[in-house]
């Protein structure tokens, strides 16, 4: 693939991507989705992750509880009762989806019972190639994968572990086993006509010179789109300073020499639900307990 992939995604991907809040501008004011947090663990150790229950934190990797996939579809009726507009169920969390069986079980039911949904799911990329078909097969039209570098010098100052096949793995080896597990995932989703779109934290200092690296090499892979998410200071990377305007603009830039970037990401909960942006979200009313109402990232 060698010509630059800056059409805009709706163009490409129409009838999909413009009822997908997370993947459209046009439908980030139009479409609604819920996120549903089923998913407790993860398998890698991000440097900035910092997951946690609580109601009051407006960042991504927080929920007020746990959700069980059982419990899944009583929750989207509800949802829809307050917000008919929603076209997407999507896992994000807190953890990773693919940590454990709980989104892939979670999302069997709900293609069962409300096909019409688009279900989405975000993953760091580790077991994306290994379950893609099921993936597939329980409606997953959307997956959003986490690469914050694709040069294993730069990764490994990002992630400091992953777990796979019973083994830790440990700095430079970990990196380079979770970018060929992320490409190969990709190829692999893409392939099975998954709509791929790449999240990557913009972390100044680490990767912020690489970004369009990231971009020309997950497009060759088969991502249609790029969303680049600013570091929110915390954890191991807590001495780090957000990017400002200015870094994140040039990231982008460089970015959309290779894909078309999604610019209206809000970092949401790992519970959110509602239109994105309206600014609005219903979780309070879903979870029957107060839930922070109101996003903190524009
Ligand atoms: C909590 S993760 C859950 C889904 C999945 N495990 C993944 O990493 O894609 C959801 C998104 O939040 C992002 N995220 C987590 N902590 C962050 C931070 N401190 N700053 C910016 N983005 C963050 C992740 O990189 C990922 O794109
Ligand atoms: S993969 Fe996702 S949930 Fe896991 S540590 Fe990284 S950001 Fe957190």
């Amino acid at each position: 693939m060698g010509s630059c992939g800056s059409a805009l995604p709706e163009e490409r991907f129409g009838h999909l991507v413009r009822k997908h809040p997370c993947f459209s501008g046009e439908g980030h004011f139009k479409f609604g989705r819920i996120h549903l947090p089923v998913s407790p663990a993860c398998n890698i150790r991000c440097k900035f992750c910092k997951r946690s229950f609580n109601k009051s934190e407006h960042r991504p990797g927080v929920a007020s509880e746990l959700v069980k996939p059982e419990a899944v579809n009583a929750l989207i009726e509800k949802a829809l009762r307050l917000c008919p507009e929603l076209t997407v169920a999507g896992i994000a969390g807190p953890g990773d989806t693919l940590a454990t069986p709980h989104a892939l079980e979670a999302f069997e039911q709900v293609h069962e019972r409300y096909p019409e949904l688009i279900n989405c799911l975000s993953t760091n990329g580790l077991l994306l190639e290994q379950h893609a078909e099921r993936i597939a097969n329980v409606g997953v039209q959307t997956v959003t994968v986490t690469v914050n570098g694709v040069e294993p010098a730069i990764q490994e100052q990002i992630c400091s572990s992953i777990a796979l096949d019973g083994k830790l793995i440990m700095g430079r080896a970990a990196a380079e086993t979770l970018i060929r597990a992320q490409l190969a995932g990709i190829r692999k989703a893409s392939a099975l006509g998954i709509t791929i779109k790449i999240n990557t934290v913009l972390i100044p200092g680490i990767n912020e010179g690489h970004i369009g690296e990231i971009a020309r090499q997950t497009r060759d892979a088969g991502a249609s789109l790029i969303n680049i998410i600013p570091l929110i200071p915390q954890h191991e990377l807590s001495h780090i300073e957000a990017p400002d305007c200015f870094q994140l603009g040039d990231a982008r830039e460089a970015a959309e020499q290779y894909l078309p970037v999604f610019r209206h990401c809000q970092q949401c909960r790992a519970d959110a639900c509602g239109i994105p942006g309206s600014g609005r979200d219903l979780a309070s009313q879903l979870y029957d307990k107060p839930v922070a109402e109101t996003f903190s990232h524009g």
